[in-house]
């Protein structure tokens, strides 16, 4: 889709490398038509807009008062039906969490006005909250899953949808019918994403076999053949719960591990996205490197299911690649600010046992969730940071100048305050820890204003 060339102006911050941010105060980003990075330009106060090739009519968008630009955030695993179900979860663990809360709210899916109502809510939620890439898993449902990817496609956020393959340990009102039906359905939705977006831009199909547990040996290999085939990403959950982890020792006793089963399937890949992966040994986080296979950390899930406490450190260490997942309704947020947050106290309570190593920074957080989260998705050269070439998927973030007369709060401008000693990196670091969605004054995806704040203006 074509769009009238912008120039953002204001200071504008990415993250450079795991540790570093890159803070630049007074920017200039030009966006072409096409929505993707023109030109970046540095210390830019003051002057004008570069000529020729049309920029001098380009349209402008500038941080008014105090805010930055910062790029858009990657959601690397989410389960879009089970929104409904945020913050409810009781004491439960795992498995009787999935039998008790998921399995009867995912199984109102075979409803289309249900999933209608549900994922637009999702998708304008998420967006709300600078998720500009989202890695879904959807329903069993083929007409449910199929209006996913459609309303991602309207909305205009970047997305990667899978079918949910479940046959066995499922209840009987909630399951695939056999391996075939499985993959039948599995291979209607991929279709239907290659119809409405056939060079996969926006929304990409990708395979999801829910985990170990509802598949079978026979199941995953044929999933994980489609996954080469078709060179499409896949998914899955892997290591979350101490007696997942037990039953699929017993279920699969010819694997030497639970990342074997998946390696035995042919789904352990450099397209493959692993969540969680808490209870991992050293030999299965040297298979998951060798392979080159991603890793969503879900710490706000992990902590509400008491699943455990992913070792990140030592995960990034063992040189893997890790972004942030919501986990919804795992996890009780759809916000990668709030799970940046949780990210940063899960690492600290890591720390409390193992040392300070384990601790990871504002900075760190944050490049999981834009840089990291980018090469988990396989999209590190179009996505995650400001540079030329890249897609113009970026959030504005709106701060509070707090003036020395101004006594009373002003609701519209959100909650992270500027008293005005802080420096950029305070602000970040205000912004990680105090910040929501009213700090997201607008949302791009591609060049696309896909999210804005009531009373924004372009
Ligand atoms: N957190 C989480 N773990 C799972 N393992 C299998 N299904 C699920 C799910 O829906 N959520
Ligand atoms: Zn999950």
């Amino acid at each position: 889709m074509s769009q009238k060339k912008t120039v953002y102006i204001g200071p504008f911050i990415q993250c450079k490398t795991l540790t570093d941010l890159d803070i630049c105060p007074n920017g200039m980003i030009g966006v072409d038509e096409g929505g993707r990075i023109a030109f970046v330009l540095r210390d830019e106060r003051g002057r004008k807009i570069p000529e020729g090739d049309g920029w001098e009519d380009a349209k402008i968008v500038r941080i008014q008062d105090h805010g930055f630009f910062f790029p858009g955030f990657i959601d690397t695993h989410i389960h879009a039906p089970q929104y409904p179900n945020a913050g409810i979860f009781g004491k439960s663990t795992l498995l009787d969490w999935l039998n008790t809360y998921t399995f009867p709210l995912e199984s109102s899916f075979a409803d289309l006005a249900t999933a209608s109502r549900i994922y637009n809510r999702v998708v304008a939620r998420t967006l709300s909250h600078g998720t500009t890439t989202a890695c879904y898993y959807a329903t069993v449902h083929v007409p449910a899953t199929n209006l996913l990817a459609d309303i991602c496609q309207t909305r205009g956020q970047r997305a990667f949808v899978g079918r949910v393959c479940m046959h066995e340990m499922s209840p009987e009102y909630y399951r695939d019918e056999s391996v075939e039906t499985a993959l039948r359905d599995s291979k209607a939705c991929i279709e239907h994403v290659r119809k409405i977006d056939p060079e996969f831009d926006l929304v990409t199909p990708i395979i999801t076999p829910r985990f170990a547990l509802s598949c079978n040996t026979e199941s995953l290999a044929a999933l994980g053949k489609l996954h080469r085939e078709l060179d499409l990403p896949a998914q899955t959950h892997i290591s979350e719960n101490p007696r997942e982890c037990d039953l699929v020792r017993d279920l699969f006793p010819e694997s030497k591990s639970y990342a074997d089963v998946y390696e035995s399937a042919g789904l352990l890949t450099p397209k493959m996205i692993l969540a969680h992966a808490i209870h991992l040994t050293e030999e299965e986080t040297a298979l998951i490197r060798a392979r080159d296979a991603k890793i969503s950390h879900c710490p706000a899930s992990n902590t509400a299911l008491t699943s455990g406490r992913a070792k990140v450190r030592k995960m990034l260490n063992a040189g893997l690649n890790l972004g942030l997942g919501t986990d919804v309704s795992g996890g009780y947020t759809s916000s990668i600010l709030a799970e940046a947050r949780e990210a940063v106290f899960v690492s600290r309570h890591v720390a409390m046992d193992e040392g300070d190593e384990a601790k990871l920074s504002v900075e760190e957080a944050l490049y999981l969730a834009t840089r990291g989260g980018a090469k988990v998705v396989g999209l590190e050269d179009r996505i995650g940071g400001f540079e030329v070439g890249k897609m113009w998927d970026a959030q504005m973030i709106g701060l509070e100048a707090v003036g020395p007369e101004t006594t009373e709060l002003d609701q519209s401008a959100g909650p992270v305050e500027v008293f005005g000693k802080e420096t950029w990196d305070d602000l970040v670091a205000k912004w990680v820890y105090t910040g929501d969605d009213r700090s997201t004054t607008a949302v791009w995806v591609g060049g696309r204003l896909v999210h804005a704040k009531e009373g924004f203006r372009l």
